[in-house]
C-alpha cells in the first residue's frame, strides 16, 4: 500500500502522520503528498507550459539540445537517455534546468556539470519565468518533507538543510508521447531505475503510467492529479540513512495517451558526504550524480 500524507501535518509533526511517513520511507519508499502550499491551478499550469514548449517542432526544441553540451541543461530528445542498461533508450523526451549559482559561490567558475547554466528557449515567451518560479517553490516542499523525515529519523530537525545550501536539484518535464507502434519489450517511456538523489518531488498531468517496484516485486500503478505529488527516494539518501530510507525501483511503460510529469529530484551540495553515519567512509555526492549522469544520458556517455 501507497501511504498518502498531508504536508500540513508532518510540519505540526502529529504523530500518527509521522508513523505513517516512517513506515512509507522504510517499507515501499513511495508515498503521496497533499496539502503541501502548492495548490492545484499553479501545478497545472507548470505542467502546461512544459507541454507547450514539448509541443513545438523538433527544430526549434533542437536550439536548447543538452547533446550540443557537456552537461544536462535543456531538450533531450526521444531516446537521448537509457536508465536500464538492460533496456532500450526510453522513449519520453526531457527537459530539464538546475540550479543558478550565485556569483561568489565556492562552486563557482570549477566547470562541474551538475552546476552547469541553464539553456532556456526563446518560446514560449513565460517558459522561463514559470519554470523558474516552480523551481523554488518546490525546493521548498522537498525541504519540508525532509526535514520532517530527520525527526522521523530521530536526526536533529535540521540536519539536512546544512547539506542542501547548494543544493544539485535538477528540474524535470518527462513528456511521453503515445506508446510508438514499434515499441517492443525493451521499450520504456522511462526504463526500471532508482532515482539518484535524495528526494524526488513528483507532479502529474493525473494520466496514468507510473508504476512502482512493491516489496513482493510485484509493480503497482500510482497516479496523482496535479495538487497532490508522489514522493520516492534516491540512491543517495538510501546510503545516508544507512538503509533506513529506501531508494525504490519504478518505470513507465507508456499507454495510449500522452503524459506529462515534473519532478524535482532535489540533490545536496556537491561536497556532502552521503555515506552511512559513523561508517568511516566517504561518498560525495557531486561523484556519486556525476557518474550516474555520464552512465545514462548518451551524450555523456565515454566513447
Ligand atoms: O513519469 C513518471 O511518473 C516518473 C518519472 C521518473 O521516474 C523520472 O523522471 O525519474
Ligand atoms: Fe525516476
Amino acid at each position: 500500500m501507497i501511504d498518502d500524507l498531508d504536508l500540513r501535518k508532518l510540519d505540526e509533526r502529529e504523530a500518527s502522520e509521522m508513523a505513517k511517513l516512517l513506515h512509507a520511507i522504510g517499507e515501499v519508499g513511495f508515498l503521496t503528498v497533499s496539502n503541501t502550499g502548492l495548490n492545484a491551478d499553479h501545478v497545472r499550469n507548470v505542467i502546461e507550459a512544459y507541454r507547450d514548449f514539448f509541443h513545438l517542432p523538433d527544430v526549434r526544441k533542437k536550439t536548447v539540445d543538452m547533446a550540443m553540451t557537456g552537461s544536462n541543461r535543456g531538450w533531450g530528445a526521444p531516446r537521448s537517455e537509457q536508465v536500464d542498461p538492460k533496456a532500450n533508450p526510453d522513449f519520453k523526451e526531457v527537459f530539464d534546468c538546475g540550479f543558478e549559482l550565485p556569483a561568489g559561490n565556492s562552486y563557482a567558475g570549477k566547470g562541474l556539470s551538475v552546476y552547469a547554466p541553464n539553456l532556456w528557449p526563446n518560446n514560449p515567451v513565460e517558459f522561463q519565468g514559470i519554470i523558474r518560479a516552480y523551481y523554488i517553490d518546490a525546493c521548498n516542499v522537498a525541504m519540508r518533507v525532509l526535514q520532517a523525515i530527520a525527526v522521523a529519523l530521530g536526526r536533529d530537525k535540521l540536519s539536512f538543510d546544512r547539506a542542501f545550501d547548494t543544493p544539485m536539484a535538477l528540474l524535470r518535464g518527462n513528456y511521453y508521447p503515445e506508446r510508438p507502434a514499434w515499441a517492443g519489450d525493451r521499450d520504456f517511456g522511462i526504463g526500471a531505475h532508482t532515482d539518484y538523489g535524495c528526494l524526488t518531488l513528483l507532479a502529474t498531468d493525473g494520466v496514468s503510467g507510473l508504476e512502482v517496484r512493491m516489496p513482493d516485486n510485484s509493480w503497482q500503478p500510482v497516479s496523482a492529479a496535479p495538487g497532490t505529488f508522489i514522493i520516492n527516494f534516491g540512491e543517495m539518501l538510501e546510503f545516508w540513512t544507512a538503509g533506513k530510507v529506501k531508494a525504490t525501483e519504478h518505470r513507465v511503460i507508456g499507454g495510449t495517451q500522452e503524459r506529462i510529469s515534473v519532478p524535482l529530484f532535489f540533490n545536496p551540495s556537491y561536497d556532502t558526504n552521503v555515506a552511512p553515519p559513523s561508517s568511516g567512509k566517504t561518498i560525495s555526492a557531486g561523484d556519486h550524480l556525476t557518474r550516474r549522469y555520464n552512465e545514462t544520458y548518451l551524450h555523456l556517455q565515454a566513447t
